[in-house]
C-alpha cells in the first residue's frame, strides 16, 4: 500500500530527505481502515480518520532543526507502521517534518533558527525574506488548514520533538510555552512521565517557537521535547526514545486511559526565571561552552554581563538549559530556571 503512495522505495522521511515528491504527485490515499491520508506537501502527512474516536486532534512535529534526528526517525517508524496497518489512526493527527532544507544538510538550519520565526516573526517589519522564514510560513499555513478542517470543539495536542546539542544532568525534558494564567495539566505531565521524560520546564516569557505557535494561536497543549541529543541519521539508538514512540502510539490509538495520573508526580517542574538575551558586541556569556544543561549554579555566580548591565545568581540555585553565546543579537542565549517545590504530601 506505502508503495502507491510514496515513489518506489521511499517512504516519508527518505522523500521528505531526497525531495522527492513523486510526479505527478500522489497526494491522497485511503488506508484499508477508511482513514484518509493526505501529503500537503513535502515532510506534511495528514491522517483524517473516517470516524475520529473523539475531539482530540493530534500533531507531531520533528526536524524543526535539522541535525535532530532521532524523533523524525521515531516519526518514520511510526508513519510506516500505520501505512503497514500495525498502527491505527484513531484521531486526526498532522506528522511534520519542519525544516527539510536543513536536514539534507545535516544542520540545526540553513539561514536562521527557524524555531524563533513563528506566529508571525517570519514576517515583521523589515525582516529578510530566506528558506526558513518561508517555511515557516508554509508550516503555520498546514497547521491552520488542518485544524480548521476539524469541529469547532476540537482538542488540540501537540508535541515538537527536538534533541539538544549538548549533554544534559536530565537527559529527557519538556518546554511549556507561555501563555498567561495557565497550569501545566496534570494529564499531561503524567503523559510526559509515560514518556520517560521526568523534567518539565515552565516557560514566563513569550516567544516564537512551534509550540508557542499551536498554544497561543489554537489553545492547544503543547510541549517542546527534549529527547537526548544530536546525531547524524542512522547513528541513534532507538532503544532511548521507547518512552516517547510509546506515547506517541497510545495517543493516535486513543489507548492513553491507561496512563495514571499519579504519574505525574514523578515529574519535577522548574520555571524559567530569567531568559538570557544577547545585547550585542559587549556581550559576554560567564559559562562555560561545553557545560551541561541543568548545571547548577549558587548565590553570587555571574551568568553574563556587557558595558552596562550583568546578572548574577540570587537566592536559591539557578539551572542553566541551553546557553550558547553565538546566537544573533536580541535572541535567547541561554535561560536559567528556578526548581518548583514539590506540592506537600
Ligand atoms: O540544545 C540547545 O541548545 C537547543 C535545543 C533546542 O533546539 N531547543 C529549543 C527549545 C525551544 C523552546 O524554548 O521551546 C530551541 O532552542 O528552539
Ligand atoms: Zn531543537
Amino acid at each position: 500500500m506505502t508503495l502507491n503512495f510514496f515513489a518506489p522505495n521511499q517512504d516519508f522521511l527518505s522523500e521528505t530527505l531526497n525531495d522527492l515528491i513523486p510526479a505527478p504527485p500522489t497526494n491522497e490515499m485511503t488506508l484499508d481502515d477508511g482513514t484518509r491520508v493526505t501529503r500537503m506537501g513535502l515532510g506534511a502527512l495528514w491522517f483524517q480518520p473516517k470516524s475520529p474516536t473523539d475531539e482530540q486532534v493530534l500533531i507531531f512535529s520533528s526536524a524543526i532543526h535539522g541535525n535532530e534526528t532521532a524523533p523524525i526517525e521515531v516519526c518514520n517508524h511510526i508513519v510506516n507502521d500505520i501505512f503497514a496497518g500495525k498502527i491505527k489512526v484513531l484521531r486526526p493527527t498532522l506528522f511534520l517534518l519542519g525544516n527539510p532544507a536543513s536536514m539534507r544538510i545535516a544542520e540545526r538550519f540553513v539561514e536562521e533558527n527557524l524555531n524563533r520565526l513563528f506566529l508571525g516573526k517570519h514576517s515583521a517589519e523589515g525582516k529578510t525574506q530566506n528558506l526558513e522564514t518561508q517555511r515557516a510560513q508554509v508550516l503555520e499555513s498546514w497547521v491552520d488548514e488542518f485544524i480548521q478542517a476539524q469541529p469547532k470543539d476540537s482538542q488540540l495536542l501537540h508535541y515538537d520533538l527536538h534533541t539538544a546539542i549538548r549533554g544534559s544532568h536530565r537527559e529527557k525534558f519538556a518546554l511549556y510555552p507561555y501563555v498567561p494564567n495557565r497550569d501545566a495539566p496534570r494529564q499531561q505531565v503524567a503523559f510526559m512521565c509515560a514518556a520517560d521524560v521526568h523534567t518539565i520546564l515552565l516557560q514566563s516569557t513569550p516567544a516564537g517557537t512551534f509550540s508557542a505557535l499551536t498554544s497561543v494561536k489554537y489553545g492547544a497543549e503543547s510541549f517542546t521535547i527534549e529527547l537526548g541529543s544530536v546525531n547524524p541519521f542512522g547513528e541513534n539508538d532507538l532503544s532511548r526514545y521507547e518512552g516517547i514512540h510509546s506515547l506517541l502510539c497510545l495517543l493516535l490509538e486513543a489507548r492513553e486511559s491507561c496512563i495514571e495520573e499519579s504519574q505525574a508526580d514523578a515529574v519535577d517542574l522548574f520555571v524559567a526565571c530569567h531568559e538570557i538575551l544577547n545585547t550585542g558586541d559587549s556581550f559576554e556569556l560567564n559559562i562555560e561552552e561545553d557545560v551541561w544543561n541543568f548545571a547548577p549554579y549558587e548565590s553570587g555566580a555571574l551568568i553574563w554581563k556587557d558595558d552596562q548591565q550583568e546578572y548574577r545568581v540570587e537566592g536559591e540555585t539557578q539551572y542553566i538549559v541551553f546557553p550558547n553565546s553565538k546566537v544573533p543579537v536580541g535572541q535567547r542565549a541561554g535561560l536559567l530556571l528556578k526548581k518548583q517545590p514539590s506540592p506537600k504530601p
